[in-house]
């Protein structure tokens, strides 16, 4: 396997193959053959082996927003042109047992908007989410994912990353033998060549690293320690936002970046997300608590269930669900 197409699943999955032990070194990587990788991808998807081989325009709302409540108009500026996302009628099974998980999402996002995914345990939110990056445990049976104007779904995982797609695990996954400052920069420059820049020496990395870093209070001794390895719940969540920050994705999903994080983390992290957000790219967060979205301000809140977005709504509907719980806005 060449380097290019080893560092291609590296952005994608953001981890090394399961088999490096603890004396690894990114350098040892393009050894490693074609078939481990496989593995290493699948691994990356929280599994520890493979299970397989295998438009809108201004005043259109997503097909839920139907049935929403206070729903705040889009911004009248919006166009086909600034569609980041566009997942219409997206079906999907669980890829072992054929058990339906999604049963029609419409979704569309826009540059410079924020939406949160709220709904019961069980709903179907980490799925999508894990269905929009390819997770292989899911098939789409139907249904259509635009993703800057191309079809996400016939892509594979490691080319929906490329093109600037990025995900938060809500279980980040520990890598030993890599260390996390390297790990970072070969992702970064795997990122940077699909986009047509030049690669970052180690010394210019860490320049374009530190303001990340102390954008998000992390200590500099995390970039020496291998990814994620060892580190507490909160710490493993800051690293997720500091690799989207190095990846400068366009579309980032944050599955519960919120969970296992104290006070002052939560401010930290979400600051770092406030500073990576531009009028041309999104954020798609899941959460289930609204002081998330105290701190990082959704454009829509949409409601899941049963594998469905059977509500779409402002901040407030988040705030209604927070004082009165499902229940409340059931008959909204
Ligand atoms: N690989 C799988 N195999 C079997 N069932 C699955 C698989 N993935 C998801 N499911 C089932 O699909 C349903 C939706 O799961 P999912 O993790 O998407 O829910 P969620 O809304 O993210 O829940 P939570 O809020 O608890 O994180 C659940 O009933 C779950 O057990």
């Amino acid at each position: 396997m060449a380097l290019e197409n080893l560092r291609a699943y590296k952005v994608c999955y953001l981890l090394p193959m399961p088999i490096l032990q603890p004396s690894s070194s990114v350098s040892s990587l393009p050894r490693i053959s074609c078939v481990v990788t496989r593995k290493w991808r699948c691994w990356r998807m929280g599994q520890s082996q493979p299970t397989h081989t295998r438009k809108k325009n201004s005043m259109q709302l997503p097909r839920a927003a139907a049935a929403a409540v206070d729903i705040e108009p889009q911004n009248a500026s919006t166009s086909n042109s600034n569609v980041l996302l566009e997942v219409k009628g997206l079906t999907a099974v669980v890829t072992e047992s054929r058990q339906e998980i999604l049963k029609g999402i419409d979704l569309i996002i826009h540059q410079g908007e924020v939406h949160a995914i709220m709904g019961k345990n069980g709903s179907g939110k980490s799925t999508f989410s894990k269905v929009l990056v390819g997770h292989p445990d899911y098939e789409v049976t139907g249904g259509t994912v635009i993703f800057k104007g191309e079809n996400l779904l016939d892509k594979e995982p490691e080319v929906r990353c490329h093109s600037g797609l990025f995900m938060s695990f809500q279980s980040p996954v520990e890598i030993p033998g890599v260390s996390n400052m390297d790990f970072l920069r070969m992702a970064c420059n795997a990122r940077r060549s699909t986009l047509g820049l030049t690669e970052l020496g180690p010394l210019e990395f860490y320049g374009f690293l530190s303001p990340k870093l102390a954008m998000l209070n992390m200590d500099p001794k995390f970039l020496d320690r291998n990814v994620n390895e060892g580190f507490s719940g909160g710490e493993k969540k800051r690293n997720e936002i500091l690799q989207l920050a190095v990846l400068e994705a366009d579309l980032a999903i944050l599955d519960e970046i919120d969970s296992g994080l104290d006070v002052d983390a939560l401010q930290d992290v979400a600051k770092a997300v406030n500073g990576l957000l531009t009028t041309k790219n999104a954020v798609l967060m899941i959460t289930h608590y609204q002081r998330l979205l105290d701190s990082i301000k959704p454009t829509y809140v949409h409601i899941m269930e049963n594998g469905r977005i059977v509500k779409t709504g402002n901040a407030s509907l988040a705030k209604q669900l927070e004082e009165g719980g499902y229940r409340a806005i059931a008959d909204v």
